[in-house]
């Protein structure tokens, strides 16, 4: 600054190359004597001058371009560096576009495998795989009630030949859990629906298992049940008839009544109260079975009827009050086994994967008559608790309760026509699916703490 000064005041203005002597020639309104001005632009002066010019120039582009591009590509630097690392000074994605672009490659490759497999969760844990067929050779398949017991595990199969599935449910006994594991799947559709209702879809099978199957549930809204086997089978059959689709009605072993018969055959007629505690859903699925060999002769609807008889296996409810399920909770829980009358009654035991397989080629074969789907091993229900007491180690006391009204007092399926004509028997042997059931038992009362059994009496279902 003295130096600076000094200079001013000696006049010695000519070192253009000088901070002050550039400002003075930006400067034109700075107060300048002609032979300054002389100096500054004329002769040899005229050198110094444009000297200073490209040092202007210079200085411009050094001030004006030169320190923003460097400030831009620091502060660019800066951005990348922060992105490339966190805090704990560990690689980040390289740039905000190439996260995106490993954002989306990984949502695409999560997608394609989600497309191929169930996801696990606590009520099935296992992962199931589904093959991707041909578009001729993937069929749209309705499930009524595919969220409950049977329908569940009959969706799994479906699910795994590579069909594109759609559940029918309204979760009366259903539960969405039975079925959490393949909503991700695009092949997959739940449509919460009454079949009460009717419903337009496009689908070329439909398995018809609609309606609650335990008594203490079928007889909780008797009503309700006989509107479901009646008017959900003919909403679903003029579904069938509308679209030309093939249409499969779960019936029951229920519709033989108190048989007179053992075991039964399909030729037997039945013995059915018609205004006793269980006719709500005997005659209901008695009438349903009369609705579909109605519409095969008079509209030609492709019909199956499975005649299903008693079932167990992992998914059943809880609080289903049927002798498996109770028997098995009670035992866990050491609570009294109860057995309804004197425990002489007979029942025979299917573990749900060999019916699932029994519908599956109904469905698939040809034969169109009423077929019983069960298996033959028949207990005695008081040596059935001693079975169940036994395979889960309990100390659970047998109490016996008063003998519920219009129980069938035997039971045992003939499937002589379901080997003959579907080439269909059991295969699993009852103590190795009542082991499995235990399992699934287990899981199911380790999460809720306890269970309550449902008593003999009608009662709405609890989650
Ligand atoms: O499990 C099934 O798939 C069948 O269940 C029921 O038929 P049901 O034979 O009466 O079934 P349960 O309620 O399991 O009763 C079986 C026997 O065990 C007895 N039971 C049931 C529950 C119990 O806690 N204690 C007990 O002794 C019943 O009185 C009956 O004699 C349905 O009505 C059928 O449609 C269905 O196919």
């Amino acid at each position: 600054m003295e130096r600076r000064k000094n200079r001013r005041k000696n006049g010695d203005e000519e070192d253009a190359s000088s901070v002050d002597s550039i400002r003075i020639i930006r400067s034109p309104s700075s107060p300048m004597s002609p032979e300054k001005k002389g100096k500054a632009y004329g002769g040899s002066n005229f050198f110094l001058a444009s000297k200073g010019a490209m040092l202007l120039v210079v200085g411009i582009m050094i001030g004006y371009v030169a320190v923003p591009m460097a400030l831009v590509e620091l502060n660019v630097k800066d951005i990348h560096n922060r992105s490339s690392y966190g805090n704990d000074g560990a690689p980040r994605m390289r740039s905000l576009q190439s996260d995106e672009d490993s954002i989306q490659t990984r949502v695409a490759e999560d997608q394609k495998l989600l497309s191929t497999q169930s996801l696990p969760t606590i009520t099935s844990p296992q992962i199931m795989h589904t093959p991707i067929l041909s578009d001729h050779r993937r069929k749209k398949i309705v499930v009524t009630g595919g969220a409950g017991f049977v329908g569940s595990h009959l969706v799994d199969k479906l699910m795994m030949e590579g069909h594109e599935v759609t559940v029918l449910d309204n979760f009366f006994t259903g539960q969405k859990k039975n079925i959490a594991h393949w909503l991700q799947h695009p092949n997959f559709s739940l449509v919460v629906h009454d079949v009460t209702e009717p419903i337009q879809l496009e689908v070329q099978e439909i398995y018809h298992l609609a309606c609650p199957a335990s008594p203490p549930h079928y007889q909780f809204n008797p009503v309700k049940t006989i509107k479901t086997s009646t008017m959900g089978t003919l909403n679903m059959l003029g579904l069938a008839k509308r679209v030309g689709a093939k249409i499969l009605l779960t019936s029951t072993s229920e519709i033989y009544g108190d048989p007179q018969v053992h075991p039964q055959k399909e030729d037997y007629w039945g013995n059915v109260n018609t205004v006793g505690p269980r006719s709500c859903y005997d005659e209901g699925k008695r009438v349903a079975e009369t609705m579909m060999y109605s519409y095969k002769n008079q509209n030609h609807v492709d019909i199956r009827v499975a005649r299903i008889f008693n079932t167990f296996g992992p998914r059943m409810h809880p609080n289903d009050g049927r002798v498996v399920s109770n028997f098995i909770i009670q035992s866990l829980q050491n609570k009294p086994i109860t057995i309804y009358g004197e425990g002489e009654q007979t029942r025979s035991f299917q573990f749900v994967d060999d019916l699932v397989n029994g519908l599956h080629a109904l469905m698939n074969g040809p034969y169109d008559g009423p077929v019983n789907l069960g298996n033959p091993d028949e207990y005695l229900v008081r040596d059935f608790a001693v079975l169940i007491k036994k395979l889960t180690n309990s100390a659970s006391e047998i109490q016996k309760l008063e003998q519920t009204k219009d129980d069938p007092s035997r039971r045992k399926p003939d499937i002589s026509l379901a080997k003959e004509k579907l080439g269909w028997s059991p295969k699993v042997k009852v103590e190795d699916g009542l082991q499995k059931t235990i399992a699934y038992f287990q899981g199911v009362l380790d999460q809720a703490g306890e269970i309550i059994p449902t008593g003999p009496g009608a009662s709405k279902p609890q989650n």
